[in-house]
């Protein structure tokens, strides 16, 4: 039976870190502030932005929330990043996605100061981090590394499987990966038998968004599973892309859904926010 990797856990430990280096910066006259711009009414990005607010909040960080109404247009949520490009309290910009159709999702990550964007979205970051000289990296990708580093998994010479290939986790997961020497496989929805590469893994990340697609059988013994997935099934039940039952008989370790990476993601919003304000000071 595979150990369960315990992101809330890991998420508490670092965010106890996190306090204590607000603290520290306020004493030298810096709040660090977040600023959050969600644009619509979706419930679920409603969540996740109060959860946001929240864990800000307990960290000492200042959050400074925009609700823009559904119809809002490119022009004015452009003026608002300006002015929040240009505000000496805000030290993280992140612009809740998806965003409505009418406005263009690269321009506004664009215009959003490289050295304000905590989510690590801007092209100027993507391209730091492929450099590898990483300035901000984005939040669930980071998760995911901070989780294997605390779960001791050395990649040095691993075979790591990303399946996946977003710009929001798969790609830059594999960029990380790969800075830490493993060779890494990044597969999608036209890799030729998915299963018989997912079964070389020694480290299997799976980021697809698709409810239990990775199958046990998939896993080869002793490997460690790394979930991103979080798919609502029905009401309010939430599952990952793996099927955990099945894959928890053969891994070595693995992420649950809820309560794996999912916690981290937000915990390195709040790192990023911090490491940004430390390098005004
Ligand atoms: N610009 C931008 N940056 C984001 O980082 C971003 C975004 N847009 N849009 C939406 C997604 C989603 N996201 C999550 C954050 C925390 C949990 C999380 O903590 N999940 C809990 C469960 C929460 C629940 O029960 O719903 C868990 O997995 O244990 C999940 C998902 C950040 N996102």
């Amino acid at each position: 039976m595979a150990k369960v990797i315990d992101g809330k856990a890991i998420a508490a430990k670092i965010r106890t870190e996190i306090s204590a280096g607000v603290q520290e910066l306020k004493q030298k006259g810096i709040t660090p502030g977040l600023a959050v711009v969600l644009v619509g009414e979706d419930p679920a990005s409603r969540v996740y932005v109060s959860m946001k607010e929240k864990a800000c909040h307990e960290a000492g960080i200042f959050s400074d929330e925009y609700k823009l109404s559904a119809d809002t247009s490119e022009a004015d949520l452009l003026a608002l990043v300006d002015k929040l490009n240009n505000d000496p309290k805000i030290h993280g910009i992140l612009v809740q996605l998806p965003l409505p159709p009418q406005i263009d999702t690269e321009k506004v990550l664009e215009a959003i100061s490289p050295l304000k964007d905590a989510d690590g979205f801007h092209p100027y970051n993507v391209g730091r981090l492929s450099v590898g000289k990483p300035l901000f990296q984005p939040c669930t990708p980071y998760g995911v590394m901070i989780m294997l580093q605390e779960e001791g998994v050395d990649l040095n010479g691993k075979e790591v499987v990303v399946i996946g290939r977003s710009n929001i986790v798969g790609k830059p997961v594999a960029m990380m990966c790969l800075a830490q020497n493993a060779t890494v496989t990044v597969c999608h929805s036209r890799t030729r038998d998915l299963a018989d590469v997912v079964r070389r893994a020694d480290v299997v990340i799976a980021a697809v968004g698709r409810p239990e697609m990775v199958k046990g059988d998939w896993i080869k013994e002793g490997a460690v599973v790394i979930d991103v997935g979080v798919n609502r099934v029905g009401e309010k039940k939430l599952v990952g892309d793996v099927d955990y039952a099945a894959a928890s008989e053969r891994a070595s370790a693995i992420t649950p859904v809820p309560g794996g990476v999912g916690p981290m993601t937000i915990t390195m919003l709040l790192y990023n926010t911090l490491e940004s304000a430390r390098r005004t000071a």
